[in-house]
């Protein structure tokens, strides 16, 4: 799944940078959302088909990447995995340009967190691109079960019909990136 990337200038011929003959097109992502959402799990589901059940917190900013080819296009996926404690949100808001914003279902105070973000990462700055696009993706929809508290207070369903929200699980891999 794609969304919320942001197309990037990449060489599609030539040039005398190894890495430029490896892919045709370049997507950056940059993941956001409060800590213990599940960033760095749909990231780790993503890019090497794994879950991992314990929360070690990211510090600062991680990255991973990740090629595939569509249509006979090679497109490289740049992920930017950040860190949702409090007290890595100086750096986090630096890199909030073009942003998939996660969240858990679990949660509510996830969501005042989110809106938080939403507001710092609207709208994007002209110097990046037009093409910036912000996708919210909630994710642990396998603990279905702990939705209703949230559902209570925000009307998650509504929300998910009108914002296009994506929702799955890097637990079970259901509607997850893979
Ligand atoms: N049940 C369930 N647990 C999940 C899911 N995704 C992640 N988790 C768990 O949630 C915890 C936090 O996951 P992380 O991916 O480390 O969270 P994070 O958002 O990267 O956290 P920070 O790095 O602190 O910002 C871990 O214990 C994961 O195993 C999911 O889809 N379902």
């Amino acid at each position: 799944m794609l969304l919320g990337a942001s197309p990037a200038t990449a060489p599609i011929r030539g040039g005398v940078d190894a890495m430029a003959k490896q892919y045709d097109v370049l997507f950056r992502l940059l993941l956001l959302g409060d800590s213990g959402v599940g960033k760095t799990c749909l990231l780790c589901r993503f890019t090497d088909n794994e879950f991992h059940p314990s929360h070690i917190s990211t510090i600062g900013v991680d990255f991973k990447m990740k090629t595939l080819e569509i249509d006979g296009i090679k497109v490289r996926i740049q992920i930017w995995d950040t860190a949702g404690q409090e007290r890595y949100q100086t750096i986090t808001k630096q890199f909030a340009l073009t942003v998939k914003i996660v969240f858990s279902v679990a949660k509510t105070k996830h969501f005042t967190f989110l809106f938080s973000l939403c507001h710092v990462a609207t709208p994007p700055p002209q110097s990046f691109t037009r093409l910036a696009e912000q996708v919210l993706a909630a994710n642990k929809k396998d603990l279905d079960l702990l939705r209703a508290s949230v559902t209570d207070e925000l009307n998650l369903a509504a929300l998910e019909e009108e914002e296009g929200i994506t929702d799955g699980a890097a637990a079970s891999q259901k509607g997850c990136w893979c």
